[in-house]
């Protein structure tokens, strides 16, 4: 069992901690690295760098399995002499975790950020990919039209003439599932890949809170209105830019189920039932051979939100319509 105690002091500007657990040692090692740029240099000497090229990360085979191969900063410097690339590109890496040895890891593009997303395979990568795409979009500061700086670990960027300080953005996204009880609501946007359904999202506007945003969004893109709303979980979405979807089901007034799709939002919406959307839950293998008369529909894959809240539904589904 992990034993939590809240004593913590300051040494040579450095936390020491005692009793404390394993993640929150961790997290304070972090949040140690992000705010003193010296200590932050300092764990570049023993951390682990991955790399990226416009995005996409840097990986190589290994028994039939892609691994993102970690390199150290003295094997960094050599590949980037390789590269032709000037050993100060180093200075362009960002924190984004470290062991629980408190080795820390540094993500670094090497490229010019100007192709698309490369869908990621961990969290770690998520973090990496939107926290480097953000640097790469905000390098002038919107007041002075200056260039700004960022610190040592990444977690901002600061306008030397006038220090407005620009922390990583991270919009609001709510994602809703609406069920009126026995069936719920599928959505497609025009720029979905073809068949795919998908439960109805959109950002929050600014003075709003979920509630309002669930309750706007769902009568501006269908045209009902939700009765209740239950919270599920969240997810942090780097497409295009860092979202953090919440993700809620919401239930619709009695009798009033009649869909009235904004063509401006949405390509289409339906009501499914339990059984459809517990079938095309089950259906496996490549996306374009499921699009067929008998396979109409097909679900978002498992890393989206969408999944898990659309099989949150099902099972909740199964286990209300079975006996007592
Ligand atoms: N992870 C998942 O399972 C999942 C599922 C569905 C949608 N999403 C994500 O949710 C996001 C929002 O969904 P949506 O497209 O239906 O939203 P939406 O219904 O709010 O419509 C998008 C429109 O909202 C406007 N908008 C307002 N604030 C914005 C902001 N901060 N950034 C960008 N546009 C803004 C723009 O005009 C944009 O075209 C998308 O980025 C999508 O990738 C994720
Ligand atoms: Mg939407």
């Amino acid at each position: 069992m992990s034993v939590y105690c809240g004593i913590a002091c300051r040494r040579k500007s450095f936390w020491c901690y005692r009793l404390l657990s394993t993640y929150v040692t961790k997290t304070r090692y972090l949040f140690e690295l992000k705010e003193d740029d010296d200590a932050c240099k300092q764990a570049q000497q023993t951390g682990a760098f991955y790399l990226f090229h416009s995005l996409a990360p840097l990986l190589q085979t290994s028994a039939h399995r892609y691994l993102a191969p970690r390199h150290s900063l003295l094997e960094l410097k050599g590949l980037l002499g390789k590269f032709g690339q000037d050993a100060q590109r180093i200075e362009d890496s960002v924190l984004i975790g470290c062991s629980e040895q408190h080795e820390a890891w540094f993500a670094l593009d090497l490229g010019e950020l100007e192709r698309d997303w490369h869908f990621p395979v961990s969290c770690s990568r998520y973090k990496a990919q939107a926290l480097l795409h953000w640097h790469h979009t905000h390098q002038f500061c919107s007041r002075s039209g200056q260039p700004t700086k960022k610190n040592m670990a990444g977690s901002k960027r600061v306008c030397p003439s006038n220090n407005i300080i620009y922390y990583p953005q991270v919009a609001p996204v709510v994602i809703t599932l609406v069920s009126d009880g026995t069936r719920c609501l599928l959505v497609r946007q025009s720029s979905f890949p073809k068949g795919m359904y998908s439960a109805l999202a959109g950002f929050c506007d600014i003075g709003e809170s979920l509630e309002e945003t669930v309750r706007r969004e769902v009568a501006e893109e269908v045209g009902l209105e939700v009765e209740s709303l239950q919270y599920s979980a969240s997810q942090h979405w780097p497409f295009p830019n860092s979202s953090l979807m919440i993700a809620c089901h919401a239930t619709v007034k009695p009798g009033q189920t009649e869909i009235h799709v904004n063509l401006r939002e949405l390509e289409a919406a339906a009501w499914f039932s339990h059984d459809e959307v517990a079938t095309a839950l089950r259906r496996k293998g490549p996306y374009t051979e499921q699009q067929n008369e008998t396979f109409p529909f097909w679900l978002p894959p498992k890393l989206a939100i969408a999944h898990q809240l659309i099989k949150e539904w099902v099972e909740k589904q199964t286990r209300s319509s079975l006996p007592a």
